[in-house]
């Protein structure tokens, strides 16, 4: 009765429970084997009975992020994405689909009747809320974007083992030249860490997938044969973004020669076009030059041209269905290799330079703004002064044939900003 009385008599509030600590040391004990023990059930508690929760471990992000996933209605919209409508559909799995290029490619596929999930991160390298309109533009279409990384094997394996895919197109990744200086750790972890880290659980799925990925034009770095081809070379990258895409193409070789993964990387050429990716030249110049701020334009040596081979969205959507489409089987299962198998590189361009002064130009006519130039040195900052696609190989293999020049795309561009942004009104960031 004692006892009770005194248990009776402990405080609610742990911080007042001390005192009482002292009475007896039998006492002292229970309290003590009490209180870890619930801190032991607890902690076996949230490791069990949450549903699956990965983080994302990048500590180069600046909002470090949970992602929860699983469980029986998560599976079921899973699956449900991923089912083919068509006779010899594919089950694609897009990584990077909340992406510019990985948005549209998702909706192609799904037009045509392939299954579809998507997989992205949403961080916040450029505005999130630009890649949850895009979400939301997949989600009524029936794509559905699992929140995750490609970091996370647990993720990767759970998404294998409810959908057989016969294919993944890889297109997320640590983007842009010039970010690579100010966060290099952030290339390393999505396009390095990640790509290996999907290849991975890739070698491993039963069937193995064929895996078609987005390398860059930026891997010919300090070439100066003109126009770039496949067999140039590619041992001169001019930013870590370039040289992280160049490892992923031998790492690719790599897994293709060990394990039997059909892989197929494509070079993309300065991609531009509706939805695109505020962190380029042509989407913050049409920003800026509509808020009549000044924009630098970059210049080589002796007043020497800078120029891309701008590439319209969808053509470069055709180029990678066009490189689904011919994919090979991949020939191991569950790890081993059994044979042989597919390893190609594309060059994904529009074949016709056009000189950043030209785009400016050519934005300016569009919006009716002229813009403040300010016309600066190129910085020693991974930019190259040029690029140039040959793309007699995709033409050739992929049937992959551009039709857009940069006139006829920006317009299209332009006119998706100004209706996105509310006439430029609502400012982009
Ligand atoms: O082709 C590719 O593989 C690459 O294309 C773009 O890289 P980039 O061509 O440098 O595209 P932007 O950053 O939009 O620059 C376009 C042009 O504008 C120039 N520029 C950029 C920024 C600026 O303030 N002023 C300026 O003149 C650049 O030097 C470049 O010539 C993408 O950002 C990369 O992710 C992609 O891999």
């Amino acid at each position: 009765m004692k006892q009770m009385s005194h248990l009776d008599d402990i405080p609610s509030t742990p911080g007042k429970f001390k005192p009482y600590f002292h009475r007896t040391r039998w006492q002292s004990s229970v309290a003590k084997l009490a209180f870890w023990s619930l801190v032991f059930v607890g902690l076996i508690f949230i490791f069990f009975y949450r549903s699956p929760v990965s983080s994302n471990p990048d500590p180069s992000r600046r909002s470090l992020r949970t992602y929860s996933w699983g469980g029986p209605a998560w599976e079921k919209r899973v699956r449900s994405s991923a089912r083919v409508r068509t006779r010899r559909g594919f089950s694609v799995l897009v990584t990077g689909a909340a992406g510019f290029v990985g948005t549209h490619v998702s909706a192609a596929l799904k037009r045509r009747g392939d299954g579809v999930l998507g997989l992205d991160n949403f961080n916040d390298y450029y505005d999130p809320s630009l890649k949850r309109a895009r979400q939301a533009l997949l989600e009524r279409s029936g794509v559905f974007v699992v929140e995750g990384d490609i970091n996370d094997a647990a993720l990767l394996k759970k998404l294998f083992e409810v959908v057989p895919f016969t294919h993944v197109m890889h297109l997320a990744a640590q983007a842009g030249v010039r970010y690579a200086m100010e966060n290099p750790s952030s290339y390393v972890h999505s396009n390095i860490a990640g790509f290996v880290n999907l290849l991975e659980v890739c070698k491993s799925a039963n069937p193995q997938p064929a895996i078609v990925w987005a390398s860059s034009s930026s891997v010919y770095g300090l070439n100066t044969k003109v126009p770039f081809s496949e067999k140039d070379r590619t041992d001169q990258p001019a930013s870590l973004y370039a040289a992280t895409k160049k490892a992923g193409e031998e790492i690719a070789h790599t897994y293709n020669h060990i394990y039997g993964l059909s892989l197929t990387g494509l070079r993309f050429f300065t991609v531009y076009g509706p939805w695109g990716r505020p962190d380029m030249a042509y989407f913050f110049f049409t920003r800026d030059i509509l808020k009549g701020k000044a924009i630098s334009i970059f210049e080589g040596v002796n007043h020497g041209t800078v120029a891309r081979d701008f590439t319209y969205i969808d053509d470069i959507v055709k180029g990678c269905l066009g490189a689904l489409d011919t994919a090979e089987k991949s020939t191991g299962s569950g790890g081993k290799k059994r044979g042989a198998a597919q390893l190609r590189v594309f060059n994904l361009g529009n074949t016709s330079p056009v000189p950043v002064t030209d785009l400016v130009t050519i934005l300016e006519r569009l919006l009716k703004v002229k813009a403040k130039r300010n016309i600066m040195k190129l910085p020693r900052n991974g930019d190259v002064q040029f690029t140039h696609a040959n793309i007699s190989s995709a033409q050739r293999e992929l049937g992959y044939k551009p039709t857009t020049d940069l006139q006829t795309g920006l317009k299209k561009f332009a006119r998706w900003y100004l209706g996105y942004y509310n006439g430029g009104k609502k400012a982009a960031s």
